[in-house]
């Protein structure tokens, strides 16, 4: 069974301007809600294609049932551990020449919270595959998705991680089988300038013999 896990899920609203103009009114020609999160955004191109996953993470609050709904819809199965404060909003506003992100603050995962969701976690089983995406809510240590994966490793269950900044830089270290890192995210790692294609295939390749992982 493929799982997915958005610890850090989002209602994404997204606008689209026609100039964004910053300090004055902007009016949205055409806007939109849906489910998001990184996590969520690999279960949902999985459905796509037919490929059935069940999304795991947290959610809160209307946002989070929004989340829940609207994945309901899809027939994307899901079990997230419910939380008292409300999911994070992302403002996504699309100009014509660039886009600019507001990523919203992260409710509070308590104590409870979080040992539910490890439950469901320890519940996987060998053969199993999870998808770990996206950042950490602000009240989870930096090295919670290097738990995650040291857990699904001893349980036999193939873990593939996509993340950034140091819970990704923690998380390798517990060798995830899969990782993606763009060209922001190998420069951050190795605190190197990315100026060219050439210097992405040597930060790679620096990676793949550093980590002795598997990248795409
Ligand atoms: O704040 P994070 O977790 O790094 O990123 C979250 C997010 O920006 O990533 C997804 C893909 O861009 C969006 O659906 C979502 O709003």
């Amino acid at each position: 069974m493929i799982y997915t896990v958005t610890l850090n899920p989002a209602i994404d609203y997204v606008v689209n301007v026609d100039q964004f103009q910053v300090g004055e009114i902007n009016r949205s020609k055409f806007d939109y809600k849906e489910a998001g999160g990184k996590g969520i955004n690999v279960s949902r191109v999985l459905n796509h294609f037919g490929t059935i996953s069940t999304a795991l993470g947290f959610v809160g609050g209307f946002t989070g049932e929004f989340i829940t709904d609207y994945l309901t819809s899809l027939n994307i199965s899901h079990d997230f551990v419910s939380l008292q404060q409300d999911t994070r909003i992302n403002v996504k506003m699309k100009s014509e020449s660039e886009e600019t992100e507001l990523n919203g603050v992260s409710p509070e995962i308590k104590e409870s919270d979080y040992k539910t969701f490890n439950s469901k976690i320890r519940n996987l089983t060998a053969g199993d595959i999870v998808v770990l995406a996206g950042s950490l809510p602000d009240s989870l240590p930096t090295d919670t998705y290097r738990d995650i994966v040291a857990t699904l490793r001893q349980q036999g269950v193939t873990a593939i991680l996509d993340s950034s900044g140091i819970p990704f830089s923690e998380a390798i270290k517990a060798k995830p089988a899969f990782v993606k890192p763009n060209n922001h995210e190998l420069a951050e790692l190795f605190n190197e300038k990315i100026e060219t294609e050439q210097d992405i295939v040597t930060l790679a390749n620096r990676f793949i013999k550093t980590l002795k992982l598997t990248m795409y």
